[in-house]
């Protein structure tokens, strides 16, 4: 059954087009992720869906409800985890939790919640003494705290340390295994093809695909890098002429030849016709990033690490 319903999705700021036109399907159950670089729009869709925003045109169903017009109802099915959620300083977790569940019909058991998201033992720190880590988890556990069939998180592991991160994937696992849809914007390649089902690509507003993220990969691997070292010097030409070749760079001795077709194979036989030995040969893989690159012309931001220490 179809959770989230995106058509033709259209949103500007004053003159500025923030959403041009996006459209996408998420199924029940998935994790659908969302790539892209800076400004592309990926926040200002999810807003959309979770009601924040008022679309200028287009449609977005929730479950079959309409954001804007059944705000209430949304509200009741769709937990948000936004970009630097802030709450006051001085609420402790335990409290944070119980408040935000008294806002639902049906909540989860906020203390079970509080427990499977490690923060038991913090439950009366107050937000402000929480390390960037335990942030993050608590303000997961409060979109999770009603009981939501579905869960958006924007930027969940940004400014966390990588084993943070691997922890709150593993704790997004779980979640998806109860059966939660999730819809995931992430900076980082490694986290989206890890959690996602599926991933769109938005770029200036639109999207530039949407697939597996196997599938992505597949659309960009027609193109293929092979890189080694040479065991006696070669006359780049004799590459640069090869049908299957499109470039090739030498960096500090390191060959890299960029082409499709049998690439491999056209580049072993003009280095054996020159009897060169090709040392510390290496086909790359081709990997998220590259598709990003692919379809965006853009290489994935990494956003710095904050100050926050995880735990
Ligand atoms: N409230 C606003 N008023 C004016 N312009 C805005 C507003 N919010 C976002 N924008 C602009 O709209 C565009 C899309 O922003 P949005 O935050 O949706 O992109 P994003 O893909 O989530 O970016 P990032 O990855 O940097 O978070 C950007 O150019 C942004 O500067």
């Amino acid at each position: 059954m179809t959770a989230l319903e995106v058509r033709h999705l259209h949103k500007r700021y004053g003159e500025h087009v923030a959403v041009d036109d996006v459209s996408f399907t998420v199924e029940e159950g998935e994790v659908f992720g969302i790539i892209g670089p800076n400004g592309a729009g990926k926040t200002t869709t999810v807003e959309s869906i979770a009601g924040l925003r008022t679309p200028d045109s287009g449609s977005i169903s929730v479950l079959g409800l309409d954001p804007i017009k059944d705000r209430a109802e949304v509200r009741e099915r769709l937990g948000v985890q936004l970009q630097e959620s802030s709450f006051p300083d001085a609420i402790k977790v335990a409290e944070a939790l119980e408040l935000y569940s008294s806002f639902y019909r049906d909540p989860a058991d906020w203390r079970e919640l509080m427990e499977l998201l490690g923060l038991t033992d913090k439950r009366t720190t107050q937000y402000k003494a929480l390390s960037g880590g335990q942030k993050q988890r608590l303000s997961i556990a409060l979109a999770l705290v009603g009981n939501p069939k579905i869960a958006i998180l924007d930027e969940l592991t940004t400014g966390l340390d990588p084993q943070a991160r691997r922890d709150t994937w593993r704790l997004i696992e779980r979640v998806r295994d109860t059966g939660v849809t999730i819809l995931l914007v992430t900076h980082f390649m490694d986290e989206a093809e890890r959690l996602s089902d599926r991933i769109a690509v938005i770029d200036g507003g639109r999207v530039a695909a949407v697939d597996t993220p196997a599938g992505l990969i597949a659309q960009v691997s027609a193109v293929q890098q092979v890189q080694f070292r040479v065991s006696q010097p070669l006359d780049k030409s004799l590459l640069t002429e090869l049908p299957d070749v499109t470039t090739v760079e030498i960096t500090q001795g390191r060959w890299l030849v960029t082409g499709r077709g049998q690439l491999l194979s056209s580049v072993a036989r003009a280095l054996a016709r020159a009897q060169v030995v090709a040392e510390d040969l290496r086909v790359a893989q081709r990997n998220l990033d590259d598709a990003f690159v692919a379809f965006t012309g853009r290489a994935p931001e990494s956003p710095e690490p904050s100050e926050r220490k995880a735990d």
